[in-house]
């Protein structure tokens, strides 16, 4: 019997890259077929660079193929056909002043936008929105990742994404993939050290841009990781996309917590639903003793959460491996310990309640 796809890439993802992931999570298969015992596929690296490193990358996929009960003959082909064969993005310009939209509506073939919001910086709002986009797309959804954070773009950090987007006519800019999500940041058209110097409407059209002029693909849900506030970003997003609803993250400490009211009475005035509290650095248990601590108190947004009637969504703790990873470009969630499986739980609370 021939096998299915599915155990093809049950198979796929046994194969990990030298640079971290693997085939399936970093999201390199391309064109698999199984027509009764005969399996093909490619491996799509994105450059040429990458590609001549990745030849015992192949022969391990095509081995471990072979190997699968009904499988007779195996084709694994190498290709580069990222977008690196198209030139960088330099002729597209972010930033400009808003244009006349005919109302809401998602970039197309985007069928869900989920906001990652905060009252407060800091709190963890991006390393939430990463590692959500990761622990979705590790549950088989198309994800995409807008960072929205135009003044402190930390996507591409977290990601571990450095490369310009390309662009082949001038005016669509193609995103790039990491850990099998779809991702794009203002930061990545920046040379690093560049400061973002706008007012409201330069940054509510660098919006409209990076939701309208990326070439998102189909994707069942677009995470937008929102800068930190009730500014024009927000108000954009909520006025201009059919916004599924905000996921907000707060601190358990009152001074985040106030903020994070904030946020949430924002969404509640432009009528976007709150789908959830996270409280994010909600206990710190140590390593060497086990002693658990709540370094910044603890339940206090479970706590708000019953009190304004939206759901609760999860604790996520204080550890020092998530810092690590964000800064790494490894999210956690792409790992097996408790904070992935909590990462886990809340990407597979939102696929089942038709969220993501
Ligand atoms: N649960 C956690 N455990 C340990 N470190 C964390 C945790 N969550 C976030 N961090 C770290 O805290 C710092 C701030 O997190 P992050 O950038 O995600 O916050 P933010 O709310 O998006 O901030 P800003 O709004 O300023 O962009 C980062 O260094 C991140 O790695």
């Amino acid at each position: 019997m021939s096998p299915s796809r599915d155990t093809v890439l049950a198979a796929l993802s046994r194969i990990d890259l030298p640079d971290g992931g693997d085939l399936v999570s970093r999201d390199m298969v391309r064109a698999l077929s199984v027509e009764g015992d005969t399996v093909r596929f490619v491996i799509e690296a994105q450059d040429a660079g990458q590609a001549a490193g990745l030849e015992p990358v192949r022969a391990a996929a095509q081995a471990v193929v072979a190997a699968l009960e009904g499988v007779q003959t195996v084709s694994a082909v190498l290709t580069a056909h990222g977008p690196a064969s198209k030139p960088p993005a330099q002729g597209v310009k972010i930033g400009r002043h808003p244009t006349p939209g005919k109302g809401p509506e998602n970039p197309t073939g985007v069928d869900r936008i989920l906001a990652v919001a905060s009252g407060k910086g800091g709190v963890g709002k991006s390393t939430v929105a990463s590692n959500l986009a990761v622990a979705l797309a590790r549950q088989g959804r198309r994800v995409g990742l807008l960072d929205a954070d135009i003044y402190g773009p930390s996507q591409p950090r977290m990601m571990g994404v450095n490369r310009r987007p390309a662009s082949g006519d001038g005016q669509t800019i193609e995103p790039v993939t990491a850990h099998g999500v779809t991702m794009m940041s203002i930061g990545l058209m920046l040379d690093d050290d560049q400061a973002v110097i706008w007012r409201g409407p330069m940054l509510m059209g660098a919006l409209q841009q990076l939701l309208g002029q990326v070439n998102w693909g189909r994707l069942d849900v677009l995470i937008v990781d929102l800068p930190p506030g009730t500014g024009d970003i927000q108000l954009t997003l909520c006025q201009r996309t059919k916004l599924t609803g905000a996921l907000v993250v707060s601190t358990p400490q009152d001074v985040a917590l106030l903020d994070a009211r904030k946020a949430i009475d924002m969404f509640a005035k432009l009528k976007t639903p709150v789908l959830g509290l996270i409280e994010n650095m909600s206990s710190y248990v140590c390593p060497n003793c086990g002693h658990e601590a709540h370094i910044f108190g603890h339940g206090g947004v479970a706590a708000e959460a019953e009190r304004i009637g939206v759901p609760f969504l999860g604790a996520l703790p204080l550890a020092l491996e998530v810092r690590e990873a964000g800064d790494g470009g490894q999210p956690v969630a792409l790992g097996d310990g408790p904070v992935a499986e909590a990462y886990g739980q809340l990407a597979a609370r939102l696929i089942g309640g038709g969220m993501a």
